[in-house]
């Protein structure tokens, strides 16, 4: 059964089409990965999938109820969760109020009971943090729960990030270049992190990795997007031996060179 079902989809910018009737779709439990050269419209369609933009044309469905229009916290209530290319934490908070931040918004007291700190509203408060904690004993971070954000290690960042995203009980998680600027070391612990978590919280994630190592050992199925176009899909040996890839990656290679 998939998950996310993006059908169709054309996101245009004034002149620019940034996606061009991109179709992809997700299965559950599944690790899935968008790779595609720099400008290829991947973050675009991850915008698309959240409600960060509303598709020129198409449609988005979560569980095959139709998302596209809706607003980015309404989606994420609907249970899609993301991580963003530069790490978004707030890094002068705790680890644990990191985590109590997101859990709100599945909290259920309105603004005046918890407001007034009504017994109930405070019952709640102790539950959000037992669950916090939880998770991040989950997630092999609760021992860091009292450092500042900003004071962890880069890869313990990342990890703290993923853990933000899981505090909406999300099952669908869009990662943006989990492993932008680790060491090879840290993107092995990262694939296992990534693996492990899928198992622990039931999972489906959809990464988009330029690490191409790591999207190779970890996806279930790859989507290739050049120019906004999807050029290739399929299993890892599938998408490496495609011509249309080797071509897109080469084209990136020799630019680059020049
Ligand atoms: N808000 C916007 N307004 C105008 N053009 C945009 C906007 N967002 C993206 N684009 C354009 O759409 C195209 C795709 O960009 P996008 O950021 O989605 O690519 P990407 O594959 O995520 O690239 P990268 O790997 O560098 O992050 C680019 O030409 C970009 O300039």
């Amino acid at each position: 059964m998939s998950v996310l079902k993006v059908d169709s989809v054309v996101m245009q910018f004034g002149g620019v089409v940034a996606v061009n009737n991109l179709n992809i779709e997700v299965e559950k439990g599944h690790i899935q990965a968008l790779i595609g050269p720099n400008g290829a419209g991947k973050t675009t369609a991850f915008n698309v999938i959240t409600g960060v933009y509303t598709p020129t044309k198409g449609n988005v469905y979560l569980n095959n109820e139709k998302i596209t229009g809706l607003t980015p916290d309404k989606i994420a209530m609907k249970g899609i969760a993301r991580t963003f290319q530069n790490i978004r934490l707030f890094k002068n908070l705790t680890v644990l109020d990191n985590i109590l931040i997101a859990n709100h918004l599945h909290v259920k007291s309105n603004f005046i009971s918890s407001t007034l700190r009504l017994p109930w509203s405070k019952a709640e408060e102790r539950h959000m943090r037992e669950k916090s904690e939880m998770l991040l004993n989950k997630l092999g971070l609760l021992h860091l729960k009292n450092e500042i954000a900003n004071s962890l290690p880069y890869g313990e960042q990342r990890k703290l990030e993923i853990a933000r995203a899981l505090a909406t009980d999300a099952k669908l998680l869009l990662l943006d270049e989990p492993a932008a600027g680790m060491n090879p070391h840290e993107t092995m612990a990262l694939s296992n992190f990534i693996h492990t978590i899928r198992d622990e919280f039931e999972l489906t994630i959809f990464m988009i990795e330029h690490h191409m190592d790591l999207v190779m050992e970890i996806s279930d199925k790859i989507y290739v997007l050049d120019f906004g176009q999807l050029i290739a899909e399929g299993t890892a040996d599938e998408v490496k031996n495609n011509p249309r890839v080797i071509e897109a990656y080469l084209g990136v290679e020799e630019d680059a060179e020049n």
